[in-house]
């Protein structure tokens, strides 16, 4: 029999259209007891916004512990499958999507649909709807990770970050107990006060008690700003190491992870840490005090009048199951804010990044009305989450006034029946004075733990990511490079690279040519390490797998000027020097030795000049030279050249290819150019990339003899500088 139950516990429902094959993945493996994230199962599957493949969802799935077979099938397959399997189906004719299909049960198949929840359809109308016939078996396997597993690395995880606060947080604690206790002084001196002080018209006592009760409440104050002070320490210290940890935990996940993500989503997580922190203080400070200012005062209660104590006791429990029917509203309202916090963050950033292309459109409008709609969300989700706090808050409050009344009620019925002093009653008021508040912190402590639950599961769930792996071996030089049967996809993506062969050795200058899309700059990104090929070889030094080498020792030889220059904030030094020490009078002499000083020289305060946001908008050109400049004082001894002059002018392209020559000797040159003219004297061979592969190889001349890429270019161009005839 099929556990509906289980199947309705564990169903995701899509956030949008284009997760729905990744919210059947994460349905089935939370239905096998495992644990996932929508965010991280995207990544896996290479999801973007046109949706996901199933040879994406089969590669995620394989991932994940499964044993995933993507398959062809019939309706009579299907029946006689009986576990789970994700079918690839067709809504209204036109909307792929896909679907759970759980197990065919008394006439019907039972169907979990990520946009409608669980249904059932007769053979009929699943027919109707599977139209590719196309599904995805998937079966857990031994490495497949049970939710138990995740939970324990998680509280590791956490554990971890606490443990250097373990003393700072005891001791504020300790102060909290004392200050719980001492909490109950004022209202133990006005019952004192009213039944045996002022009866006995001692002054003496009077000044005493006056005197005691000053020096407990000072000592409260006293308390309470050392403790303040020693949480705040802790928040420093906490949020420096929890930032440290994420950030270093960042910076080391793989390229594609970046890929993929929004940079406001990433900044809006690196945020979401001071949630974690602010709830660390909050339970520190206020959560054990709460407790203990309820236990102290429930214990007195009942010491005055059990009766009273019985009626506080039963109130508790009302509060708690308030609490507990706001619980899962309270998660998924948080969860909606932060995710739309997230998105309007990067709303922003992309905007500002796009700032030109927005005002060469006249999009200015658009974007506003973008932005009103992005932005409005969130309020929106804000104002929703504000909302439930406050019916909470409303129905926590009518219980705590309830209860008020209750005991002043009949504590008063007490005095009356002369079974409770009127010092007394003064004390049971002034405890359930305490008690009432510190009760509805008690109920409402849900909310700041939930919010730094979900801050924390966002925030894990990157920091727990598959980092690059970067031990190996090391090497001291490079000499050669030799890449055999390469093959390379990303993603969810048919195959890009498809058996790539070439060779470079040190000294030579190889170029890589092909049409857009080829996969030019792939390949130069696999070199680099940022992806990992799917099969074929790419041997250093004629004996080592580019994969077993170290990546520091492997990014220490190479160096790379991509499509896409980055320069840092910071003066055109720093950018070149990049951390590294060294003085700036061999700064100078290398930019002297290179000749790049009449270039530098142009800038306002030369070398000194602050570039990036916070400096003057370098041309394109001259990012390019700068960032020739930072890669040459690494001293690579590979040096990957993608679209490396494609801005600049003709006169400093020259400059550059001299330069390269002129260093040639000691340094391995991989130029990646659409720039086809410069190729002829400079590069020793050149590799055409079409379809995946190297089509053709080898030198100018041989190239010529051949119909290619490159061949057309210079047949074109000798083309138009033939003479034509003049028509008079
Ligand atoms: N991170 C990615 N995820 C998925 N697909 C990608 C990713 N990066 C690139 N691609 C795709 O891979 C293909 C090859 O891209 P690549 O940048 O390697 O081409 P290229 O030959 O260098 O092109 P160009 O000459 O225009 O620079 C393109 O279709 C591109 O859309």
């Amino acid at each position: 029999m099929l556990n509906k139950k289980r199947i309705s516990k564990t169903i995701v429902r899509q956030q949008d259209q284009t997760d729905c094959g990744v919210a059947c993945l994460l349905s089935l493996i939370k239905y096998y007891e495992g644990d996932g994230s929508l965010e991280k199962l995207r990544e896996l599957s290479g999801t973007n916004r046109q949706g996901t493949t199933l040879l994406g969802l089969y590669q995620a799935a394989n991932q994940l512990g499964f044993d995933a077979q993507g398959c062809e099938a019939n309706i009579q397959a299907i029946i006689d499958h009986r576990t789970p399997l994700i079918l690839h189906v067709l809504i209204d004719e036109r909307l792929e999507h896909y679907i759970i299909c759980y197990r065919y049960e008394n006439g019907k198949f039972v169907i979990g649909d990520p946009a409608k929840g669980i249904y059932e359809l007769s053979a009929k109308e699943l027919e109707a709807i599977w139209v590719s016939r196309t599904c995805l078996t998937l079966a857990p396997n031994d490495e497949f990770v049970k939710a138990k597993a995740i939970a324990r690395s998680k509280k590791v995880w956490f554990l971890t970050l606490l443990k250097e606060d373990y003393k700072l947080l005891g001791i504020s604690i300790g102060i909290g107990v004392t200050m719980a206790v001492l909490g109950t002084s004022m209202a133990i001196f006005s019952q004192k006060l009213i039944d045996d002080i002022l009866p006995s018209n001692d002054l003496k006592r009077l000044l005493t008690g006056l005197a005691l009760l000053s020096f407990l409440l000072m000592a409260r104050v006293g308390f309470s700003t050392l403790r303040e002070l020693f949480l705040i320490r802790q928040s420093k210290d906490f949020n420096n190491r929890i930032i440290d940890k994420f950030y270093d935990s960042l910076l080391r996940l793989p390229k594609a992870f970046f890929d993929t993500r929004k940079i406001g989503e990433l900044v809006a997580r690196l945020n979401d840490t001071n949630r974690i922190q602010r709830v660390i203080k909050f339970l520190a400070s206020n959560l054990l005090i709460d407790i203990l200012s309820a236990i102290v005062a429930l214990s007195f209660l009942y010491y005055y009048s059990w009766k009273i104590g019985l009626i506080a006791t039963i109130n508790l429990p009302i509060y708690f199951l308030i609490i507990y029917g706001f619980n899962s509203k309270i998660i998924t309202a948080q969860k909606e804010v932060m995710q739309g916090y997230a998105s309007s963050e990067s709303h922003y950033i992309n905007s500002m990044q796009g700032i030109a292309s927005i005002k060469n459109h006249n999009g200015l409008n658009i974007f506003k009305k973008l932005n009103q709609l992005i932005y409005g969300n969130f309020q929106q989700k804000v104002f929703d989450l504000g909302k439930i706090k406050i019916r909470l808050s409303l129905f926590s409050g009518i219980a705590g006034v309830l209860f008020l009344i209750a005991v002043l009620g009949f504590g008063s019925y007490q005095v009356y029946q002369q079974a409770m002093s009127l010092g007394e009653l003064m004390a049971v008021l002034g405890m359930a004075g305490t008690l009432m508040p510190a009760i509805t912190n008690l109920a409402l402590v849900a909310i700041p733990i939930n919010e730094a639950k979900i801050a924390f599961q966002r925030m894990f769930e990157f920091a727990s990511m598959q980092q690059e792996v970067t031990d190996g071996t090391h090497i001291e030089k490079f000499d050669s490079l030799e890449i055999s049967d390469l093959t390379f996809r990303f993603a969810g993506r048919s195959r890009l690279l498809k058996g790539v062969n070439m060779k470079v050795h040190k000294g030579e200058c190889v170029a890589i040519v092909g049409e857009s899309g080829s996969g030019k700059s792939t390949l130069g990104q696999l070199l680099q390490k940022f992806y990992q090929k799917e099969s074929g070889n790419i041997i250093v030094n004629g004996k080592m797998d580019l994969d077993g080498i170290a990546m520091e020792s492997w990014r220490n030889h190479i160096g790379v000027v991509s499509q896409d220059i980055h320069l840092f904030n910071g003066t055109v030094l720093d950018n070149i020097l990049m951390g590294t020490e060294d003085s700036v009078e061999n700064v100078v002499k290398f930019v002297q030795q290179h000749g790049f000083e009449p270039f530098f020289s142009q800038f306002p305060q030369g070398l000194g000049t602050i570039v990036g946001e916070e400096g003057i908008n370098l041309s394109g050109g001259q990012r390019q030279v700068v960032a020739l400049a930072r890669v040459l004082y690494k001293r690579p001894q590979l040096l990957i050249l993608d679209e490396a002059t494609a801005a600049m002018d003709r006169n400093t392209e020259k400059f550059t290819l001299r330069l390269l020559e002129r260093l040639k000797d000691e340094l391995t040159v991989i130029l990646i150019s659409h720039r086809l003219h410069t190729l002829k004297n400079f590069a020793d061979r050149i590799y055409v990339l079409e379809d995946g592969k190297v089509a053709h190889g080898g030198g100018h001349k041989e190239l010529l003899l051949t119909h290619n890429f490159y061949s057309e270019f210079w047949q074109e161009l000798n083309a138009d500088k033939k003479p034509t005839l003049v028509s008079a």
